[in-house]
């Protein structure tokens, strides 16, 4: 009677043990599951934020630039495209030049002045001259007025150094490509501001750069800090740089900055492209640093002052 009374006992008790075993595992599953589900949101939560982290450091490389006025991707042709800016007071501290010194300033971009053919066969030139020499750091420079190339932590005048032998590296067409190409650019600064080409002179310094991401060992690799053309050189009235490779391809970093009042804008290097702008401090401007590859580009300058000028090189 007792045994009998102790299994009925035990009868509901196992049955109640049995339910809540399976209830328990229940409830583990279900709280393993939710366990999962909080993993796969915390990942994504995680994911999004690396996303967004890398969106903000990408956008903030580019935070300065406020517009790009050329990009390297299009192509500015057949009109230059022009971008007036209210001359600065320099001009005031300088003897005027009707016919030439700046009334109307600003700025502009063209692609159809000098063709990619042209510019790769200045590119070319650009190469032999520099493999002569070439600065110790990342930014060199040869002038073929002058003769200056730079050489270590200084220059060396090529038509001393080389004599004669500087022949077997440059040939006359070469240089009459120069001219021309000079010409041509006189002539669309002159049209566009509204100048008369035979009263403004080509002027020191007009030279070839070339600019790599080797760290600088002197000031004068330092080609990147903002400046006015007219301060730093003094005879300048008009600049003009003439790209020989391409922003995003050949090289990266390395873009032209005007650095105005109300923000940056920018002018992608595109082989065979002219930007030009008058040389007062409308146009304060800053050259990007180079952070890969080989940057080519020539400096063309102009004077209003006939003292200031300088005629084309010519091969000694
Ligand atoms: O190479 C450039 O884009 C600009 C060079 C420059 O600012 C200069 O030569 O004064
Ligand atoms: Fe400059």
């Amino acid at each position: 009677m007792a045994l009998l009374r102790m299994r009925n006992t035990k009868g509901p008790n196992a049955a109640e043990i049995e339910r809540k075993i399976k209830r328990g595992n229940a409830l583990r599953q279900g709280s393993s599951w939710w366990g999962s589900r909080a993993l796969v949101l915390l990942l994504l939560v995680a994911l999004c934020t690396a996303a967004a982290a890398l969106w903000l450091y990408v956008t903030r490389l580019d935070r300065d630039i406020t517009e790009t006025l050329a990009s390297q991707r299009e192509l500015i042709s057949p009109e230059p495209r022009v971008y007036s800016v209210p001359c600065s007071e320099d001009y005031d501290n300088y003897k005027r030049y009707p016919g030439c010194t700046p009334q109307k300033c600003g700025r502009a971009v063209t692609d159809s002045v000098v063709t990619r053919e042209e510019a790769q066969v200045l590119r070319r030139l650009a190469e032999r001259g520099m493999a002569l020499a070439g600065s110790e750091g990342g930014a060199s420079i040869l002038d073929l007025h002058s003769g200056a190339l730079s050489m270590g932590k200084q220059f060396v005048n090529i038509y001393r150094y080389f004599g004669e032998q500087i022949r077997t590296v440059f040939e006359q067409e070469d240089f009459s490509l120069y001219r021309d190409v000079r010409g041509r650019i006189q002539t669309i600064i002159a049209e566009t501001f509204g100048l008369d080409p035979s009263l403004m002179y080509l002027t020191k310094p007009t030279f070839f750069s070339r600019i790599n991401s080797t760290e600088a060992k002197t000031q004068h690799d330092e080609y990147w800090h903002p400046h006015i053309d007219k301060v730093t050189y003094g005879s300048f009235d008009y600049t003009s740089l003439l790209y020989l490779t391409d922003y995003g391809s050949d090289f990266m970093g390395g873009r032209f900055v005007f650095m105005d009042k109300n923000g940056n804008r920018t002018v992608e290097p595109r082989s065979g492209r002219v930007s030009f702008f008058s040389s007062g401090s409308e146009n304060l401007h800053r050259v990007e640093k180079v952070t890969w590859g080989t940057r080519y580009a020539i400096t063309v300058s102009f004077t209003c002052d006939p003292a200031h000028a300088i005629s084309d090189p010519t091969l000694p």
